[in-house]
């Protein structure tokens, strides 16, 4: 198992583009409010690390992971994004419902990039536990918000060579 052996949030071994030309949306679940909270922490601070201003991050929160979908269709809309992150929490419960949700988030969210031809990043933690999502929400597998900052960085700037 990947996570079992190293910090997956680890990007010593890339050279990040400058954020600084581009503009991003950042769409967050309220669901595990916790947990997104700690993953929006980690995109902005992401974000900001490479170079991106302030000005040109813009948050919105929607309900549920599945919300996402739409929130990130409603961001992409604005063509001045150039790349769209969407973070969120999905953590097993006593039925199929967790299954239906997270194939359902994947897949729209990878629609909505193909629709507008713009990164539409998958910052979606989908754990069987509260403590997976802890240790992947700035724990000891790093921040998969900070993680999915990077993708967008890295896919806006060779969006902008095309
Ligand atoms: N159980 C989780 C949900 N469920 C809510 C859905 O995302 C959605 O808001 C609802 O089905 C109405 O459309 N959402 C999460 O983000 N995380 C969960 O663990
Ligand atoms: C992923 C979910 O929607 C899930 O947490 C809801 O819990 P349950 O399957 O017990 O209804």
């Amino acid at each position: 198992m990947a996570s079992s052996i190293k910090n997956l949030s680890d990007f010593s071994h890339i050279q990040v583009a400058d954020a600084s030309p581009f503009k991003f949306a950042i769409v967050v679940a309220q669901w595990n409010a916790e947990i997104t909270g700690a993953l929006l922490n980690g995109a902005i601070s992401g974000l900001e690390k490479h170079g991106a201003k302030e000005s040109n991050i813009q948050v919105i929160e929607v309900p549920g992971s599945f919300e996402l979908i739409s929130g990130a269709d409603l961001t992409l809309r604005d063509h001045s994004f150039d790349a769209v992150i969407c973070l969120g929490c999905v953590i097993q419960g006593e039925t199929r419902h967790f299954d239906f949700i997270c194939n359902a988030v994947a897949n729209g969210i990878s629609n909505v990039g193909l629709k507008y031809n713009k990164p539409a990043i998958f910052g979606v933690l989908t754990t069987d536990n509260v403590q997976q999502a802890l240790d992947r929400a700035g724990g000891k597998h790093g921040n998969k918000g900070e993680e999915a900052a990077i993708t967008a960085i890295q896919m806006a700037a060779i969006a902008k060579k095309f």
